[in-house]
């Protein structure tokens, strides 16, 4: 019986012909869960015991799951983006289960994609939109954002180029890092701050760190304090990087003047009280995917499948290379 490897995210099921021609060419068969939303623990609890390898989306890879499907032979989840938070990695070590990643596939489309925030807050576009739709002719005097300051928290793949795209902008780019690039950033005109000043002087703070421990809830009632009245927060990052009680009584309050997310603490967001708020602009966690960083995601993950089933250790794409011996002595 050939090898089997889930192919878990709905929205890659259509585009076989991107990542499918190399993982059978490895000798394995895909296997697709035939659901139209992202899976849950309990559905990948049914489906992912018995298969080799999975394409991973945003679905939760818990403990949980990983012991129950390394069990029966799972040995890598390769995810089909950057960020990792929904996989246990210490789980995933412990079990011999390697666990890749596809650095640099979807920096440009979340850098438009958080313009996109910012240009919607700015111009006042759904309320302009809505306003017309209800029979309305809503002018109002847009804000301009050339000149101002963009401060953007998290200078890796896509912090640079949401700052590359502000500079061309005409915007003035402030960031924090605690491992910046400092010789970068000087060249490409970012001066580097404390984070809390970032907080201080940028007319728009917009969130690139990764969820870890030490980033959870770092936009909080403290920060949210040190903002400008007119600044704007825009998350394209994770939902868990901000505390959504704090943000909603700072946007409730007109602390601050209005934010742009992308992503929420529970994806879909549910009843969550930032949703009733006319000074926040929200999209479906799509700002990594568009048709073009869509196949360079599921591409590198395919790869990076058929490289570790038939022996080839992808040390780039591997986030987890402490697994190495046990991934190996698993055969
Ligand atoms: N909304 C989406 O669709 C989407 C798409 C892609 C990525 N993301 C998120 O964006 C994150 C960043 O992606 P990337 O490709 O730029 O990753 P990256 O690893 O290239 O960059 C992350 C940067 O954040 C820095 N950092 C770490 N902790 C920090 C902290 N506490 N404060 C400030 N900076 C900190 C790191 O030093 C690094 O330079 C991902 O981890 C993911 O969660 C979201
Ligand atoms: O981490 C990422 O790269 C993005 O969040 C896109 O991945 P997702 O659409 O599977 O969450």
């Amino acid at each position: 019986m050939k090898p089997r490897v889930l192919i878990a995210p709905a929205p890659l099921q259509d585009i076989e012909h991107v990542y499918g021609p190399a993982i059978t060419a490895a000798g394995a068969e895909l296997v697709f869960p035939g659901k139209p939303h992202q899976l849950s623990e309990a559905e990948l609890l049914e489906v992912l015991p018995g298969c080799v390898a999975t394409l991973a989306g945003s679905e939760p890879y818990t403990r949980a799951v990983i012991a129950a499907a390394a069990a029966k032979g799972l040995k890598v989840i390769a995810r089909a983006g950057v960020g990792y938070d929904a996989v246990d990695l210490a789980a995933a070590t412990e079990h011999g289960v390697a666990v890749t990643f596809a650095p640099g596939t979807n920096q440009e489309s979340v850098a438009e994609h958080t313009f996109t925030l910012i240009l919607a807050l700015a111009r006042h576009l759904i309320r302009q939109h809505n306003g017309i739709a209800a029979g309305g002719w809503p002018r109002q005097t847009n804000r301009p954002i050339r000149g101002t300051v963009l401060g953007v928290l998290g200078l890796g793949r896509i912090g640079k180029a949401v700052a590359r795209v502000g500079r061309n902008f005409g915007m003035t780019v402030i960031g924090h890092d605690p491992y910046a690039d400092s010789a970068y950033c000087a060249a490409n005109g970012i001066e580097l701050l404390p984070m809390d000043d970032v907080f201080r002087r940028a007319d728009w703070v917009s969130l690139h760190m990764p969820m870890l421990p030490e980033s959870r809830q770092c936009v909080n009632a403290r920060t949210l304090g040190l903002m400008k009245p007119t600044a704007f927060l825009i998350n394209t990052a994770r939902g868990g990087v901000v505390c959504e009680p704090d943000l909603f009584d700072a946007l409730k309050n007109n602390r601050i003047a209005g934010a742009g997310l992308d992503v929420f603490e529970n994806e879909p967001p549910g009843a969550n009280p930032l949703l009733t708020l006319d000074n926040v602009v929200m999209t479906a966690h799509t700002a990594g995917v568009d048709l073009l960083s869509r196949d360079d995601m599921a591409r590198a993950a395919g790869e990076a499948i058929a490289r570790l089933i038939t022996g080839v250790w992808p040390a780039d794409w591997v986030v987890n290379p402490a697994v190495k011996a046990a991934f190996e002595s698993r055969g």
